[in-house]
């Protein structure tokens, strides 16, 4: 009974997702990827992933990077976070999304599309030049006039 209880309560008020996304930054690119997952079909968006339970968000950065692209990040940082609530192909969306930035470990490596079902493939985009449609709370943040560069970096 009171496991019966408890689902139909989760059912009426679905809880928020939390996703944590990472700018990984090479110069003045960004890594991103077109999107073939449901939420955010064909936008762009860097590569993340949902907080698992007990993470911190520079594990998850890390874990998400490398299960999505095989490449080692450092440097993971926090940038900022956004709570938006939106319409994605008809179904309400509520999305807390945790905005990190990261290096690579070794400049060298190359991303590799390693959930090929999740993501067209993963490019490099200059800051000044980014493709569209980015996805909505990507757009958004960018919107402000947010960027992920560190300020000393900007020219
Ligand atoms: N990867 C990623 N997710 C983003 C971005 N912006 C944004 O709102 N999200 C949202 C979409 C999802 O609802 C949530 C989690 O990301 P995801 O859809 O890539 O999740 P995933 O399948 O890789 O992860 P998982 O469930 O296997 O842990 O974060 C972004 O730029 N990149
Ligand atoms: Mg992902």
């Amino acid at each position: 009974m009171e496991n019966c209880a408890m689902s139909e309560s989760a059912l009426s008020s679905p809880a928020p997702e939390i996703g944590v996304a990472v700018f990984l930054l090479k110069g003045n690119k960004v890594l991103l990827g077109r999107r073939r997952s449901s939420m955010g079909h064909n936008t762009f968006a860097v590569p993340g992933g949902h907080l698992e339970f007990g993470e911190s968000f520079e594990e998850c950065a890390a874990r998400e990077l490398m299960e999505e692209t095989g490449l080692a990040i450092e440097n993971i940082e926090f940038l900022t976070a956004t709570n938006n609530v939106f319409s994605d192909a008809g179904k309400p969306v509520h999305l807390v999304v945790v905005f990190m930035r990261a290096v690579l470990a070794d400049p060298d490596q190359l991303p590799q599309n390693l959930e090929p079902d999740k993501c067209y493939g993963w490019d490099w985009y200059n800051w000044n030049n980014l493709p569209e449609p980015l996805i909505q709370p990507i757009e958004s943040v960018v919107r402000t006039g947010f960027d992920p560069f560190p300020a000393h970096e900007k020219q």
